[in-house]
């Protein structure tokens, strides 16, 4: 479970203390929840072992990736924009890549294919466009099913919320979810209500299993 979108103490805290297992920052400039490189180095110290600090960029340069690495010192990357295989690659540092959901198989798995190294796939409404954090859901009948050979975990994104994690987990089984829009007061602001209700909600979702 990833909450993604953090910029307050309180706010990683509260993840913590439902058992995220990671936290997203956002290192896009026009995002409504972008954090200052050193908010967010002050934040992930906060971060315990065990609890991944994840860095969210779209189309970056390279050196605002680099700059974000040596100051911020995130486990896991994210690239929502276009960026090809050998960009990301290139940084040294485990990476996700978040793909469209109305991609077809056809090119999900070239994508898949330019991404070699990735670690994981994060499916999401918007993907496709550079953004995301919009809080819309996708039809989940897209949903990729087949997976080929290929073992890397698919995470399901865009619009999870307490009202609708269970089924999603429950029809889906995703690897992990990661949620924002779904989970705040306001952009970058998180509740912690919210979240706690949001894991409760993934935990129903399991105990139907
Ligand atoms: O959150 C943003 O503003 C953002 C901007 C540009 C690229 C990605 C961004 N966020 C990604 C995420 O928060 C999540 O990985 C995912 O898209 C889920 O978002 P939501 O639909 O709000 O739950």
């Amino acid at each position: 479970m990833k909450i993604c979108g953090i910029t307050r103490l309180a706010d990683v805290e509260a993840a913590v203390a439902a058992g995220a297992d990671a936290l997203g920052f956002v290192f896009v400039p026009a995002s409504r929840r972008s954090i200052r490189v050193e908010t967010a180095r002050d934040l992930v110290a906060r971060v315990p072992a065990f609890v991944q600090a994840v860095a969210l960029f779209a189309d970056p340069s390279v050196d605002w990736v680099e700059t974000v690495i040596d100051q911020v010192g995130p486990d896991l990357l994210q690239f929502h924009g276009s960026e090809t295989g050998r960009f990301c690659r290139q940084f040294g540092r485990p990476y996700i890549k978040a793909v469209s959901a109305d991609l077809d198989d056809e090119a999900r798995r070239r994508i898949m294919q330019e991404h070699h190294t990735a670690r994981g796939f994060l499916i999401d409404s918007h993907a496709v466009s550079g953004l995301g954090g919009t809080g819309h859901t996708f039809d989940w009948s897209r949903w990729p099913r087949d997976n080929g050979r290929d073992r890397r975990p698919w995470i399901l994104a865009g619009g999870l919320s307490p009202e609708n994690v269970t089924e999603a987990v429950a029809t889906l089984s995703p690897y992990a979810v990661d949620v924002s829009s779904g989970v705040e007061e306001a952009p970058g602001i998180k509740s912690a209500d919210k979240i706690h209700a949001f894991m409760r909600g993934v935990g129903h979702a399991r105990d139907q299993h």
